[in-house]
């Protein structure tokens, strides 16, 4: 067994959407970021990747790299499971809290969970995703950014 944890923070800026857990979600702001800036899944990424002391997504998806100019994260989280096959590892859980005031994350929980079990190849029941605001307190209080947090444990493949 492993275990593996990734945070990863998104500043807002232009635009009328935002993507968490590969759900886009209307929102009065955008993210800035060189791909999608999904905040949950690169935080889940890197969770990953620690897992098995791999780097980080960085290290694996350059963010000068114009491949990744606007990519959809779910493509790195797709290659991120193929790496721990490769090696031996499967996904056994996920847990994640996503931290920001707005947008409202609650109707899309399900969604983004059952996004992201399909890319890793696991129960949906083994993905979680929570919110919470900050209680107005901090840059996620004062809508500055996103920020996201998850732990995942591997397990060697049978
Ligand atoms: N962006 C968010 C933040 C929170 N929620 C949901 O609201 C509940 C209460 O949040 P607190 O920060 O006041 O504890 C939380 O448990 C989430 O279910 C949300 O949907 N979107
Ligand atoms: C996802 C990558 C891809 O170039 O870029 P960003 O979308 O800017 O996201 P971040 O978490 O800041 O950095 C990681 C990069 O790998």
């Amino acid at each position: 067994m492993r275990v593996g944890i990734g945070y990863d923070v998104h500043a807002f800026g232009e635009g009328d959407h935002v993507v968490l857990g590969g759900v886009r979600i209307e929102h009065e702001r955008g993210v800035l970021a060189h791909s999608d800036g999904d905040v949950l899944i690169h935080a889940v990424c890197d969770a990953l990747l620690g897992a098995l002391a791999l780097g980080d997504i960085g290290h694996h998806f350059p963010p000068g790299d114009p491949e990744w100019k606007d990519a959809d994260s779910r493509m790195m989280l797709r290659a991120v499971q193929a790496i721990l096959q490769e090696r031996g590892w499967r996904v056994n859980n996920v847990d994640s809290v996503v931290v920001c005031e707005t947008p409202k994350l609650a109707p899309h929980i399900d969604r983004m969970r059952q996004l992201m079990s399909e890319d890793l190849r696991i129960p949906v029941e083994a993905v979680a995703v929570k919110a919470t605001t900050s209680e107005r307190l901090g840059f996620t209080g004062r809508k500055e950014g996103i920020a996201a947090q998850a732990v995942v444990s591997l397990a060697p493949r049978e």
